[in-house]
């Protein structure tokens, strides 16, 4: 792990309630998937070019929904005023400054719209994203997309790796069920149909199908992700149903703890798309080398999730900005290692599987 994000990890452990940190830190089950998606990148190895290199690097991309200053976004995590009293406000702020993108969740501590105003504050440019749980009730829907829409949202990344809530042994130990008073999901106030179940299980549904996805392709014109996505042939279904990019992710292993390491499934879903739409992964990675092996093997960015939360922990919006230029850093000095002089120098034949001697696949 890269030292900066070691160190904001063991100060967020002392500075949060343990309830707390437990909540960001669990996964599902056994927590294998959680433990596997780190694994899995140590598993991997970067073969350097050589004699080609370049005095800077430019890691900058364009996505679907906006540029990103380097490779890596803020993935969607709940209830960031449980790790520091200003929140998603703190982190948008810290991720405007660091020039990329933060997919603020439905689940989040502060409303959308005073999400994206903290960001445009720092970068009026800046790009904020918003994830969303597709409802059941259609009306829940259209309601949380205008509400996007209206805040100046960039895209929406729809998470379809729920239909139930994972099990979080940590959590159940705990009996952590709730928000703290004073705590709310604020984007969920005031939706048609009333409230919504339990904070822990927003709006959560196995009967959630395709036909939603199709749904908010009529209800929005901005760019739609499809977030969770592991097997190919769904990454070909959503390309079928006008996704604008997919996230391959396995919730951070809170979700099935059957799932594959995020890294393994990537190579596949890459191919199964063949460069129609941009591919992003998430999931255990914890350094600028986790970035540059997932590039290689073909995602155009990565997404981070508890790293920032443990930066948000420790100090708040400079604990966050400590996070992201510490990957940006240590991202430009891998590339410069493997004599890349930028993004399109990473590709598949770079990646070895430890042990095999094996190059251009993964697992
Ligand atoms: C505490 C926590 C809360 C999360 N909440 C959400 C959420 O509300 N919506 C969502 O799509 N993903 C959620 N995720 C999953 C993240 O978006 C992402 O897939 C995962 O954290 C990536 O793995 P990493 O933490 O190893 O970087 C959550 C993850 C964590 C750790
Ligand atoms: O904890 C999670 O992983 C998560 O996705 C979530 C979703 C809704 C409410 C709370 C947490």
């Amino acid at each position: 792990m890269n030292t900066v994000l070691a160190e904001l990890h063991d100060k967020a452990r002392a500075a949060l309630d343990p309830v707390h940190y437990d909540y960001y830190a669990g996964g599902a089950g056994e927590e294998v998937v959680l433990g596997e998606n780190e694994a899995a990148f140590r598993r991997l190895a970067l073969l350097p070019r050589v004699l080609r290199g370049a005095a800077t690097r430019d890691l900058g991309v364009d996505l679907p929904g906006g540029h990103l200053g380097m490779p890596l976004l803020v993935a969607p995590t709940a209830f960031h005023r449980l790790a520091h009293p200003d929140g998603e406000l703190a982190t948008a702020r810290a991720v405007a400054a660091a020039g990329t993108v933060l997919v603020s969740g439905m689940a989040a501590t502060v409303a959308i719209g005073e999400v994206v105003a903290a960001a445009r504050a720092v970068d009026p440019a800046a790009s904020v994203w918003f994830q969303l749980y597709p409802q059941t009730d259609d009306d829940v829907t259209a309601c949380l997309v205008r509400r996007a829409e209206d805040a100046g949202c960039a895209a929406v990344v729809v998470t379809a790796d729920s239909p139930v809530f994972g099990r979080h042994r940590r959590d159940a130990e705990h009996g952590f069920h709730d928000l703290p008073p004073g705590l709310a999901a604020e984007n969920m106030r005031d939706l048609p149909g009333g409230p919504l179940g339990g904070t822990l299980d927003i709006g959560m549904s196995p009967t959630v199908s395709w036909r939603h996805l199709d749904l908010l392709r009529e209800l929005t014109s901005l760019p739609l992700w499809l977030k969770g996505v592991l097997h190919p042939e769904d990454a070909v279904l959503a390309v079928d149903h006008r996704v604008a990019g997919i996230v391959v992710s396995n919730h951070g292993g809170r979700q099935s703890d059957l799932a594959p390491a995020a890294v393994e499934a990537l190579p596949a879903v890459v191919d199964a798309v063949e460069g129609r739409v941009p591919v992003v992964l998430d999931g255990g990675v914890r350094g600028g080398g986790d970035v540059a092996v997932a590039l290689a093997l073909g995602a155009a960015a990565v997404g981070v999730g508890r790293p920032v939360l443990w930066g948000l922990a420790a100090d708040g919006e400079a604990g966050v900005a400590r996070v992201l230029d510490a990957l940006r850093d240590e991202f430009d000095h891998v590339l410069a290692l493997c004599g890349g002089r930028g993004l399109a120098d990473l590709t598949r034949d770079l990646v070895v599987t430890r042990g095999t001697g094996v190059t251009g696949r993964c697992g």
